[in-house]
């Protein structure tokens, strides 16, 4: 639409009874969809409105959406609730309730440590939404710290673009997640995956909080298994039988590796916190603990706490303190808490960088940015954790195919992929389009109607990707 059209469709909207939205500004490009700040005209609520990439051209498409209908089926504090969906002129917007920022922020902008009370209570806030998301049914498939959103001490699980009922029918032949949090079954194309993959991205995730380093920065799908034996060591036998039998499948060989022990990457951490990311990254995905078990891991032993914002909302969730609630609790004055406090390690001094030292021998890193820019990682212990910079995958990897409107990569490419261990290149780009107000009707709360919108311009921005 050019910027005439594009006026006249503002104004025609402006002048109907269903504009609703006013749009204030992106706060978020993803693959899919760009995602805005906007604040509902006639309640004054502060939404977050998904506008998607692809046009949809009947409301049967649009429902049918994974992220339609699980979203619409889940009710949990810790998952970012859907309020309403909306098409016009073939294209889909979601109206999210509005969340301040994401875990990458968070840990983008931190000049230190997270202190392990932190870590602890997003986790455990983590864990319950995946514990009910899991129990209703549907695991989500693409956990990273860009889809965890933060509001104050409370965090929800967001994005279920690619979420799959775990009672849909294997094989899963789609590309599943974001790489540097992809459980290795995913990564040796598994048809049979399941929920213990989520569990696999929240132990790369949690040793993420720790040392403000993603564990497993892998730059395509070699180095992503080549990162993981790294550290964790090459499976045996013993340890992943069904692993094996996958690499050779698509005749790959795992690298021959020891391993390093997490207390050493991750000093930081309790024996508790090492322990639970030990146990979620296993090779083997029966050898992970399920979200309901992960709750009644030592690490969040003798939590008993509801954060503040959730209090009106919910009696029962559970939850350790946290950042926000820790300033609370020093201040002894936090009306309605009642339980037990885990005890919690300070933040230590630990410089994140020294953790991976170890990366120097044999895994070499490269940081591309603008295209021309590498930057070596020579030894990160002599770089301050706060200038350092900071990595950040592609979203997903290139398609090769689509697949339902995802992006798919078939078995024969990716073994053949691992099989060269060809370090990957190149650059995603992020999308970026112009706010306007938004008129609104159509689905809400589970009802399949009409809508309304308005188009949005699009211009590009970059972002930067981990190569070498
Ligand atoms: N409810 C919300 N409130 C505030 N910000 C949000 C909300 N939902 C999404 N965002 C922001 O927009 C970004 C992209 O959103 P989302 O992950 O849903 O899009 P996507 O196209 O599915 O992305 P991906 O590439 O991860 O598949 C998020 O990382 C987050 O920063």
């Amino acid at each position: 639409m050019n910027k005439a059209s594009w006026g006249a469709e503002i104004k025609r909207m402006e002048s109907s009874r269903w504009y609703r939205y006013k749009i204030i500004k992106e706060v978020g490009d993803g693959t899919f969809g760009s995602v805005w700040r906007a604040i509902n005209k006639q309640t004054g609520e502060i939404v977050a409105i998904k506008k998607m990439k692809r046009k949809y051209y009947s409301w049967e498409e649009c429902i049918n959406l994974r992220e339609v209908k699980s979203l619409r089926k889940m009710n949990h504090p810790n998952i970012v609730k859907l309020k309403e969906v909306i098409r016009e002129h073939d294209i889909l917007y979601f109206v999210f309730e509005y969340m301040e920022c994401n875990l990458y922020h968070l840990i983008k902008d931190r000049g230190k440590l997270f202190s392990e009370a932190e870590i602890r209570n997003w986790c455990f806030q983590v864990f319950q939404g995946l514990a009910y998301m899991h129990q209703q049914g549907y695991f989500h498939r693409d956990l990273k710290p860009e889809n965890l959103l933060v509001s104050k001490d409370v965090i929800k699980v967001a994005d279920f673009g690619l979420a799959r009922e775990i009672s849909s029918q294997p094989p899963y032949t789609e590309y599943v997640s974001t790489r540097w949090y992809r459980a290795p079954e995913v990564l040796l194309q598994s048809p049979m995956y399941n929920s213990a993959i989520d569990m696999w991205a929240m132990g790369a995730i949690m040793a993420e909080l720790f040392t403000l380093r993603p564990l497993f920065p892998g730059s395509n799908e070699a180095d992503e298994i080549y990162k993981i034996c790294s550290i964790i060591g090459t499976p045996t036998e013993t340890e992943w039988a069904e692993g094996i039998k996958l690499a050779s499948a698509i005749n790959y060989q795992f690298p021959q590796v020891t391993g390093v022990h997490l207390s050493v990457l991750i000093p930081s951490a309790s024996k508790d916190a090492i322990d639970l990311i030990t146990t979620l990254c296993s090779w083997d995905p029966c050898k992970r603990l399920t979200a309901t078990k992960a709750l009644q891991h030592s690490f969040f032993q003798g939590c008993l706490y509801v954060p503040p914002s959730l209090r009106l909302k919910t009696s029962v969730t559970r939850t350790p303190p946290s950042a926000g609630t820790r300033s609370m609790l020093e201040q002894k004055s936090v009306k309605g808490y009642s339980g037990t406090l885990s005890t919690s390690k300070p933040a230590s001094k630990f410089s994140p960088a020294k953790s991976h030292e170890y990366l120097t021998t044999g895994v070499q890193r490269k940081l591309e940015m603008n295209n021309q820019d590498e930057i070596k990682n020579h030894r990160f212990s002599k770089i301050a954790a706060n200038q350092q910079p900071r990595y950040r995958p592609p979203a997903r990897n290139s398609p090769t195919s689509i697949c339902n409107g995802k992006t798919a990569f078939g078995v024969s490419e990716t073994a053949e992929k691992l099989a060269n261990m060809n370090l990957g290149s190149g650059r995603v780009p992020a999308r970026q389009s112009f706010p306007a107000p938004m008129k609104a009707g159509g689905w809400h709360a589970g009802q399949p109607n009409m809508a309304a919108s308005q188009e949005f311009h699009a211009r590009r921005t970059f972002t930067r990707k981990v190569v070498g």
